[in-house]
């Protein structure tokens, strides 16, 4: 009898044989490409990674290009890990890294990410629960599971990609359920676990997955059993999550000094500040959100690593990553302004090469059973620097209150198109787009095949179907297709048929 490969395991097949329609021989190089031949993988070029690609043209990242940039990263820190001879045995006994793996990994972990980014995801959950009292809400991560093992199609039986475990496993940043009690079996509570602070009872702020794919979750993790805790990523996951954190803290700067929003004076001031004060500043009992003091900021996020992450949380990595972006992001970059010359092109390409190589060579595996981290994991002197770097990125674009206003707008746009489709599901549910009925007969399948025990006491099937459709078709759209949709719904366009979106 032939021998069972059981990372390799599809649903449809346990034998992890690939099938007609696969080009490569190699399952997970299978995997890989199912993945990047989807439309939903198509479709992040037209979804914001922090501002929509429709008003930014190709100054900016979207969720396409991020994830192609996730995928490389991920596959370079994986072929450096593996060709240590110790730590391929090491990560082996993790239960198994593999490059295909990883790069499938990369490619596919924003599939389930809404129009609008970050806002979509929030207000498509505050709807969720509120709306249709769906408990398990929405979650970008649990989106991209779900499209990966329900709603993308391929082959006869149309369910998903039917992807090997071991992709399936690593696309699986958050191995829980929203109410799941696993993370609790950790001795802290891993990264994502804890209730989201806008909504307390909620559950974990971060899964991987909605309840109706919890049986595809457990399905993926066996062969993982024995290796590694319930609650923990496997290796491959590892360097997926890591590799996206690497992504997006280098290109959400280089994208916001190229666009000018990113100044030198301004980012400089902050750091060099904190530098000069940073014994006075630490000697203060209180440092409040609201101060705004040069410096304050930066002190309070010292504050947060400790009481967040105590177990790497360090003053002196702190203060040394601190001079680290001071040097390299605002004096080698921020301080000519962008100008679209060769030169500034180039000031950028190597900000990138640089702080990439120097990130994925501070990869480490580590064997001790860390619950806010993986195994594979940054050291201590570049996860600092991520720190840095990402506050950065917080401090100075994220909490413009241009961005603000622009999101209000999409979070009122995302509002009305979910009211506006509820009301043609029960008004006029036979013309409704084909797409968002069959959205709707696969939710209520498997809601009618859930134990009652994970509903909601008394719910009503119809209605928690209706949510989870509406909530899948907006998922599946790109900012423009979720405008443009809006524009038709509200009676605003006389154009019947335009290139932004398809029923
Ligand atoms: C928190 C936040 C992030 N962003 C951007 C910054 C990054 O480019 C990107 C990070 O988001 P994600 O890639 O979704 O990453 P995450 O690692 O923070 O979360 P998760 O583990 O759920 O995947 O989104 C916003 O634009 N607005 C926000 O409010």
């Amino acid at each position: 009898m032939e021998e069972v490969q059981p990372r390799a395991a599809r649903r449809s097949d346990r034998t992890g044989h690939t099938v007609p329609g696969d080009l490569a021989a190699s399952p997970f190089r299978a995997d890989r490409d199912r993945i990047s031949a989807s439309a939903f993988f198509a479709r992040l070029g037209g979804v914001t990674q922090v501002v929509s690609p429709s008003g930014s043209g190709l100054l900016l990242h979207n969720r396409l290009t991020h994830s192609l940039k996730v995928a490389q990263v991920a596959r370079a820190i994986a072929e450096r890990l593996l060709a240590d001879p110790v730590t391929r045995a090491e990560l082996d006994e993790l239960g198994g890294c593999d490059l295909d793996v990883v790069e499938a990994a990369g490619l596919g972990h924003d599939l389930g990410h809404p129009p609008f980014g970050h806002l979509g995801e929030s207000v498509l959950d505050r709807l969720a629960r509120e709306r249709f009292a769906l408990p398990d809400g929405f979650e970008g991560n649990a989106q991209t599971y779900r499209v990966v093992t329900r709603i993308d199609v391929r082959g006869v039986e149309g369910k998903g990609l039917d992807l090997t475990a071991a992709v399936r496993s690593a696309l699986l940043k958050y191995p829980w359920t929203r109410n799941s009690p696993v993370p609790r079996q950790a001795a802290e509570l891993p990264r994502g676990a804890s209730e989201p602070v806008g909504a307390p009872g909620t559950g974990a702020a971060k899964f991987s997955a909605y309840s109706t794919e919890l049986d595809d979750l457990l399905d993926a993790r066996l062969p993982f059993e024995k290796v590694v805790p319930d609650w923990q990523q496997t290796v491959e996951a590892s360097i997926m999550d890591t590799a996206d954190d690497i992504a997006y803290a280098i290109h959400d700067l280089e994208d916001f000094h190229r666009v000018g929003i990113l100044q030198f004076t301004s980012v400089h001031h902050e750091l060099q500040e904190w530098l000069g004060h940073s014994v006075e500043f630490a000697a203060e009992e209180h440092v409040t959100a609201g101060d705004s003091r040069p410096g304050a900021s930066l002190e309070l996020l010292r504050r947060r690593l400790h009481a967040k992450d105590g177990w790497i949380a360090d003053d002196e990595a702190f203060n040394d990553a601190v001079k680290k972006v001071r040097t390299e992001l605002a004096v080698d970059l921020l301080e000519v302004p962008f100008d679209r010359s060769q030169q500034a092109e180039q000031a950028v390409a190597r900000f990138s090469a640089d702080w990439t190589r120097r990130l994925v060579e501070g990869i480490r595996v580590d064997r001790a059973v860390q619950p806010r981290s993986g195994h594979v994991a940054l050291a201590p002197e570049q996860w600092h620097e991520v720190q840095v770097l990402k506050f950065v990125h917080r401090h100075f674009v994220l909490q413009r209150p241009d961005l603000a206003l622009h999101q209000r707008g999409q979070d009122r746009l995302i509002s009305n198109l979910v009211e506006a489709l509820d009301e043609w599901l029960i008004d006029e549910v036979e013309v409704a787009p084909h797409r968002l009925r069959d959205l709707f007969g696969l939710a209520r399948e498997e809601f009618d095949e859930l134990p009652r025990e994970m509903l909601p006491e008394g719910a009503d099937l119809t209605t928690l179907a209706r949510g989870r459709a509406v909530i899948d078709f907006i998922a599946s759209l790109t900012d423009d297709q979720a405008a443009a949709l809006l524009e038709a719904l509200s009676g605003r366009t006389t154009q019947l048929w335009n290139d932004t979106f398809v029923l």
